[in-house]
């Protein structure tokens, strides 16, 4: 379902990758219905890059499932461009199929010929600069690797609209550095809008055009930030410092408010 603009000449121009409109989620819980999102609206835009930021249990992940479309809203509604592709922080391969295969899979599934599927798997995996790694088996793969690979296998669904769930999450910091410089590339090379989720403030500021912080018991957006630092960013560019310390400040505010750790 995708929110269209039409335009003079018949063709549809798509207004929002995704749309969430009031959406509230509860839960039943031992001491009855817990609210863990209360009306959150927000809209990614075709292209863009948000970053949904938030202290741990805040109903990050709640959201991206729910744009997911894996579970419903209590109330409000959600509309996305398309079928969204979704990648975690656990990989989630086959483990008994090589990299390539992992990746034909999903090739597969989206209804694309058998005969096209190796020659794409291969150009994936050179986009995610897995060159020659067709043949490589998920345990023969560092984590990097393997979230490389998750990462192909997530764009071989040829989606317009990528959710990631803290995917870097488990990696060691240089190749959680490296792989936030490919996801940049790809992500200006392809023109895919993101949604990604983390609980890293650094990251959300070296990754995202938008920052949307979400409070805590109930997630609601507290505040957002338009990030407008050049890309290529670092971790450690004196901005991505200044505003990471900002939104750290705002976060432990809200953290404080909510009485959490
Ligand atoms: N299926 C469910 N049933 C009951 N409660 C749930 C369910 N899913 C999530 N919750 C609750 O909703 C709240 C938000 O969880 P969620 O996983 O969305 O948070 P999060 O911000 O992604 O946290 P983290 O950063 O730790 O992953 C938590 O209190 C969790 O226990």
């Amino acid at each position: 379902m995708a929110t269209t603009l039409a335009k003079a000449d018949g063709a549809e121009t798509v207004e929002h990758a995704a749309r969430i409109e009031h959406v509230s989620k509860s839960f039943a819980g031992p001491a009855g219905q817990q609210l863990v999102l209360d009306d959150i609206t927000l809209d990614v835009a075709p292209g863009e890059f948000v970053t949904l930021l938030g202290a741990s249990g805040c109903g990050k992940s709640t959201l991206l499932n729910l744009v997911a479309g894996l579970d419903d809203p209590s109330s409000g509604s959600i509309t996305t461009d398309g079928r969204p592709a979704l990648m975690f922080q656990e990989h989630a391969l086959f483990p008994w199929l090589t990299a390539g295969k992992n990746i034909e899979l999903a090739l597969k599934l989206g209804g694309v010929a058998k005969a096209d599927r190796r020659g794409r798997a291969e150009e994936l995996l050179e986009l995610v600069r897995l060159t020659g790694s067709y043949d490589k088996r998920v345990h023969e793969l560092s984590g990097g690797m393997r979230q490389r690979v998750a990462l192909a296998r997530a764009l071989a669904q040829d989606a317009r609209l990528l959710l990631m769930d803290e995917p870097f999450a488990a990696l060691d910091a240089i190749t959680r550095d490296v792989l936030h410089d490919e996801l940049t590339r790809i992500w200006e090379e392809t023109g895919l809008s993101v949604l990604f989720v983390t609980h890293n403030v650094r990251e959300a500021v070296r990754l995202a055009q938008r920052v949307i912080l979400l409070s805590s018991r109930p997630g609601r957006i507290a505040r957002e930030w338009t990030v407008g630092i050049p890309q290529p960013r670092r971790i450690e560019d004196a901005p991505v410092a200044e505003l990471s310390l900002e939104i750290t400040e705002v976060l432990r505010g809200e953290i404080r408010r909510h009485g959490q750790h």
